[in-house]
């Protein structure tokens, strides 16, 4: 059954004062299923955290329409959640109350601080309830906010580039952790990155996006037994296969935004061993 379903989305961003405009794509096709979860996956610049956002109601499209079930978005809502790449707790609050602070518009004080316990139990934070913000790792603080997006119990959950601030040790973890929330609680995730291995580790379906004009230029579902071994033959051919077909897509980014200072040796630089397509690149 469809959970998501995207139609014909497209996106300007108007300049005016300086009377011009951007198309960052122009007609996105995409359904997403209940319970799937599907990840983004594209060059710097390529639209994907534009897309979420319009999926979540921050943002909205210039064309076409975004519908959860039969309703069509227009706003945030309690059926989406997001987590972002900064986990943007409140310092002056608790991890507890950082989660509890949603649920106590919805519920008594006791009820909230149940279910923030609850939730902070399956991310792995019980010890940690009565520590402030800063008293947390990077790792930690996104397990917060995770447990926060989780404890107002939306359909769907939405993260742009949740791990990518993170160290390669700790975002492996949240890999594990993320895989058994999905399991255990069968969200429609959909999540944007920029790393190939991390969208092979994670989704059921790939979806590659492409710049210049912007749009989706591929499609890659993932079927591999979980835990996924990246050192296992399967995994290593479906990582070159979508190498292969962003490595064209790079370099024009490359090329456009390097201008005269571009040379092939560079790119081939980015391919590096954890098939991250850079930052900004
Ligand atoms: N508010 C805005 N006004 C004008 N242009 C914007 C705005 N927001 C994004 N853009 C442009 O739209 C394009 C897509 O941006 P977006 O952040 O969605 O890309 P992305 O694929 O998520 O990139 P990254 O991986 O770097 O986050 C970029 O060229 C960006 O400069």
């Amino acid at each position: 059954m469809d959970h998501v379903t995207i139609k014909n989305v497209e996106k300007t961003f108007f300049n005016k004062e300086e009377k011009t405009s951007f198309t960052v794509f122009n007609d996105i096709n995409l359904n997403i299923k209940k319970g799937e979860f599907l990840s983004l996956l594209g060059p710097s610049g390529c639209g994907k955290s534009t897309l979420l956002n319009i999926v979540a109601g921050l943002d909205k499209a210039t064309n076409g329409v975004v519908q959860v079930g039969s309703k069509t978005i227009t706003a945030p809502g309690p059926d989406r959640g997001v987590v972002f790449q900064e986990a943007a707790l409140m310092p002056w609050l608790t991890v507890l109350e950082n989660v509890m602070f949603g649920l106590k518009k919805k519920m008594s004080k006791d009820e909230a601080e149940k279910k923030a316990l609850e939730y902070l139990k399956l991310v792995h934070l019980s010890k940690f309830v009565g520590s402030y913000p800063h008293e947390l790792s990077g790792g930690m603080k996104q397990r917060v906010s995770i447990a926060r997006a989780l404890a107002m119990d939306p359909e769907i959950l939405l993260m742009d580039e949740p791990f990518g601030a993170l160290d390669e040790q700790t975002r492996s973890m949240l890999h594990k952790e993320v895989q058994f929330i999905w399991e255990q609680t069968g969200k429609t995730i959909i999540f944007v990155t920029h790393n190939i291995r991390e969208s092979v580790i994670l989704s059921d379906r790939i979806i590659l996006m492409g710049t210049r004009p912007g749009g989706i230029i591929g499609e890659f579902p993932v079927n591999l037994e979980r835990p996924r071994k990246p050192s296992s033959p399967e995994f290593v051919k479906l990582e070159e296969d979508i190498m292969k077909q962003l490595a064209g897509e790079i370099e024009k980014v490359m090329k456009e935004e390097m201008g005269d200072d571009y040379n092939s040796k560079k790119a081939s630089l980015l391919y590096g061993t954890n098939r991250n397509m850079g930052e900004h690149i």
